[in-house]
């Protein structure tokens, strides 16, 4: 039976699984790498009491669980590790097998993914070289939106710079993937190959609007801190405040990406935290600001992929604040009662699979599994045996 392990490194988790074939055995996930790592598992049944990483960057914490996962299992028999790297660049779009060509390349590419890249190829650098004949497979967040029109593709910048790859590229493509697969079962067939609309709302946001299951837009562009606002990211901004940082505020480099990737965002606006559970919970007047800009700028980001599609057969909320966030859905949904959707407010408070009301576009809630559609991409690029 082929084994896979597979590893998805976020700015300050490590979500993992293992898979027999393409069935899931253990899933979990290292949560708070840079503070106090502490490991969970999503599924599966094992201790989790001897996990202990000696240090907290990513690749240390790749090692802890790699020593941890050998100890409770047998992982002699896997034929490789899946690994999410975020950015492909123009050269890379489905999973290979990574060398030392491909590594380079893909590190040519850490500053446009700063808090994604650098994390998981010190992970994949670890494992080359602590275990070399064990294939390392890369899975791109890229991959899925090779399918945008060139249009969809281009910034209105001059022409050169497209040529040197200066384009959109659009993130998150694992868990779209993933939510294409499932959509004809809970929107049906003929709306799965309509126009929709999906929503994918975690620590990183973005959305993308589905032809026949395949992107033809996205929020991200060149790097994932274009579109919708996040956690602690910016989302589309006026490329003039990035100007006025540097010319009138004398903000260098450094500190203009500081403020664009971690103190943004809802973070940023709130004052009080990235997470949407703290924000809800809060009774702070700013944090129910940045609340209703986040449900703002939603709308902005699904009118225009609505706009792009010329009408919305089905819209999907996914990833941890799309799944788990009722209120959300339900403000931002209220909003769109002109589309014809009408909401069923029971089915929205228990995250049921359909939450509309039968008239008009489907509304879904899919929870998303990046980590699945890694294990199904590394297979297949590993082949049988
Ligand atoms: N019950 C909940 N209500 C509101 N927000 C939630 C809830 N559960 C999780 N979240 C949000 O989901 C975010 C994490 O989403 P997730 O997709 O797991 O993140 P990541 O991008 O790290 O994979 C958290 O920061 C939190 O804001
Ligand atoms: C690309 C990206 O933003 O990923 P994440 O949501 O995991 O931070
Ligand atoms: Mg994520």
């Amino acid at each position: 039976m082929s084994r896979v392990l597979v590893l998805n490194a976020g700015s300050a988790t490590l979500k993992f699984g293992l898979y027999e074939e393409a069935a899931c055995a253990l899933r979990g996930v290292v949560e708070r790498i840079g503070e106090a790592p502490a490991l969970r598992l999503v599924s599966g049944d094992l201790d989790t009491g001897g996990f202990l990483p000696a240090e907290s960057g990513h690749a240390a914490v790749a090692e802890a669980l790699l020593d941890w996962l050998g100890t409770h299992l047998d992982l002699g028999g896997l034929v490789g590790v899946g690994h999410r790297v975020v950015h492909g660049g123009t050269r890379l779009a489905e999973p290979v097998r990574l060398d030392a060509d491909r590594l380079a390349y893909l590190e040519r590419l850490e500053p446009l993914a700063p808090l994604h890249q650098p994390q998981s190829l010190a992970i994949i650098r670890d494992l080359l070289s602590r275990h070399p004949t064990l294939p390392q497979v890369a899975c791109f967040d890229t991959a899925f939106h090779r399918t945008q029109p060139r249009i969809r593709q281009l910034f209105a910048l001059p022409r050169h710079l497209a040529d040197e790859g200066v384009l959109r590229y659009g993130f998150h493509g694992l868990s779209y993937a993933h939510v294409a697969r499932q959509l004809p079962v809970v929107v049906g067939e003929a709306a799965a190959r309509g126009r929709v609309v999906v929503a994918h709302l975690g620590q990183g946001c973005s959305l993308c609007a589905l032809e026949n299951s395949r992107s033809v837009a996205t929020s991200m562009g060149f790097t994932a801190l274009d579109g919708m606002m996040m956690g602690s990211r910016c989302g589309r901004l006026d490329p003039g405040v990035v100007l006025y940082l540097q010319q009138q505020r004398g903000m260098s480099v450094a500190e203009v990406e500081r403020m664009l990737y971690h103190d943004s965002g809802l973070l940023g606006v709130s004052g009080v935290s990235a997470d949407m559970r703290d924000l809800l919970a809060s009774p702070s007047p700013r944090a129910k600001e940045a609340v209703a800009l986040f449900i703002d700028r939603l709308l902005g980001e699904i009118g225009a992929l609505v706009a792009l599609l010329g009408g919305l057969d089905a819209l999907v909320f996914t990833g941890g604040i799309g799944e788990h966030a009722a209120e959300i859905r339900a403000r931002t949904l209220h909003a769109m009662a002109w589309l014809g959707i009408r909401l069923v407010p029971p089915a929205n408070a228990r995250h049921a699979l359909r939450i509309d009301a039968g008239r008009g576009p489907a509304v879904a809630v899919i929870p998303t599994d990046e980590e699945g559609e890694m294990a199904r991409g590394t297979l297949a690029c590993l082949g049988p045996g």
